[in-house]
């Protein structure tokens, strides 16, 4: 795999630096993550493949065992707020000394500076910030959040994913590491970069909701059928807008222009009588295998089973019978093999770990016994 040989500390945190952890271990890397002492259950749904080490880093000795982790390792993901590294006496300038090789990935919602470094947050606040949230919405309703999809994974994990394997290429040349400052603000806003390259065309010269890809547009919109389901219509280009026009069989000489903005109130409520008429296997039927841009929305129960992704492979099954997409992309050559079995219990790998950086069985039995590490005994699934 792309990332064999690639040693990863993940500390643990909410959604952003699981994805990223979970985007290295699934193209080759080891990822090891650092669970809190004394916690009942992770929170992390993005773990396969990882192993996990429950270190508490308050305590002094605890911080030296992540440097000492820190020292044979490639890359680091921290996921907390400005300043807390620093506090635990973890921040960039101590732990790149003893490794200067070390890829240093802070992934924080507004970034290491800033009068809002310091700030809680979540992905909603961070998408407001971008100036993506104003954007997103229907015509006179409030800006609408596309769930935690842009911020914490879209201009978060991934953006540090990508950080960390240009600084890992970087490397390469330079023998160096570096310290990443991925601030999901901006990498939302980078995300969305189309945006603002795009005010010219006039694609977003009406207010949110009324333009041809917020909602606006009868042809950039989603209906409901016979059977409560829905269809994506997405048919902009003329000529598969004409393919959309036959499949609804509706006569185009009836029917307002296709960009006439005033009429597209009107073209809607035509559109959504139309799509009322059959159940979302009907219009499934008529429109696969045409231009017209429009496909079923499926929900994800069923994305696995639709013949498409079916013949890609799109979606795999684990261990206990989950369904969940497959890494993308596709590598010819060294394509990603995500474990099948699940995450790690917290501590599971503290001892098995702790031994492969090289401590000795003493020097793990004392940091267990004054609680700095926590070693869970139940069997290791990886
Ligand atoms: C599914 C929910 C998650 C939703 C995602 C959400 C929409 C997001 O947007 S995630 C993105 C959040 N933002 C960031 O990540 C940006 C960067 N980080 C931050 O800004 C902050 O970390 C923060 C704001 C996110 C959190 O701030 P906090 O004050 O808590 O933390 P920090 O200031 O960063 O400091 C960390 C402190 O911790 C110490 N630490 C860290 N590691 C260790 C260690 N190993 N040992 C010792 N100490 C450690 C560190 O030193 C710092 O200490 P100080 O403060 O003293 O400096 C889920 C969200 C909530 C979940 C639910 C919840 O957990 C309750 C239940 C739990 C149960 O187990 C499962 C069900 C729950 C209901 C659970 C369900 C879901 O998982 C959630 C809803």
């Amino acid at each position: 795999m792309a990332l064999a040989g690639i040693r990863v500390i993940e500390l643990a945190g909410l959604a952003p630096a699981p994805f990223c952890g979970m985007i290295l271990s699934d193209f080759g890397a080891k990822v090891i993550r650092v669970d809190r002492t004394k916690a009942s259950m992770t929170v992390d749904v993005q773990s396969r493949g990882k192993q996990s080490v429950a270190l508490d880093l308050k305590k002094p000795e605890g911080a030296a065992v992540l440097k000492r982790l820190c020292v044979e390792s490639d890359v680091l993901i921290e996921p907390f707020r400005n300043g807390v590294m620093e506090k635990l006496g973890l921040g960039p300038n101590e732990i790149l000394k003893d490794n200067p090789r070390l890829i240093y990935a802070r992934l924080t919602g507004f970034g290491q500076s800033g009068s809002y470094a310091k700030a809680a947050g979540h992905d909603i606040n961070y998408v407001a910030m971008s100036g993506l949230l104003s954007m997103l919405g229907r015509h006179n309703e409030n800006p609408y959040a596309p769930l935690n999809l842009l911020a914490d994974f879209a201009g978060g994990g991934l953006i540090c994913a990508m950080g960390i394997v240009l600084a890992l290429l970087e490397r390469v040349k330079s023998g160096q590491g570096q310290v990443i400052d991925t601030s999901m603000v901006e990498g939302a806003a980078y995300v969305g970069s189309f945006l603002w390259k795009s005010q010219n065309l006039g694609l977003w010269n009406r207010s949110r909701g009324e333009n041809m890809l917020d909602s606006g547009a009868p042809f950039y919109e989603t209906y409901k059928t016979a059977d409560g389901k829905y269809m994506a219509v997405g048919a902009i280009e003329p000529q598969f807008y004409e393919e959309l026009i036959k499949g609804l069989d509706l006569d185009s000489s009836q029917l307002p222009l296709q960009m006439s903005f005033s009429d597209w109130p009107e073209l809607k409520r035509i559109f959504t009588e139309t799509f009322a008429s059959k159940t979302q296997a009907e219009w499934s039927k008529i429109f696969d295998g045409t231009d017209a841009c429009v496909t079923p929305v499926l929900s994800l129960d069923e994305v696995s089973s639709h013949p498409h992704n079916r013949e890609r492979g799109s979606f795999i099954v684990d261990a206990q019978g989950d369904i969940s997409p497959r890494p993308a992309p596709l590598l010819s050559r060294t394509p990603a093999m995500p474990c099948l079995s699940g995450g790690p219990l917290i501590g599971e790998h503290t001892d098995l770990v702790l031994a492969e950086y090289g401590y000795s069985k003493d020097e793990i039995a004392k940091l267990q016994s004054s609680g700095i590490i926590e070693c869970n005994k139940t069997k290791s699934r990886l």
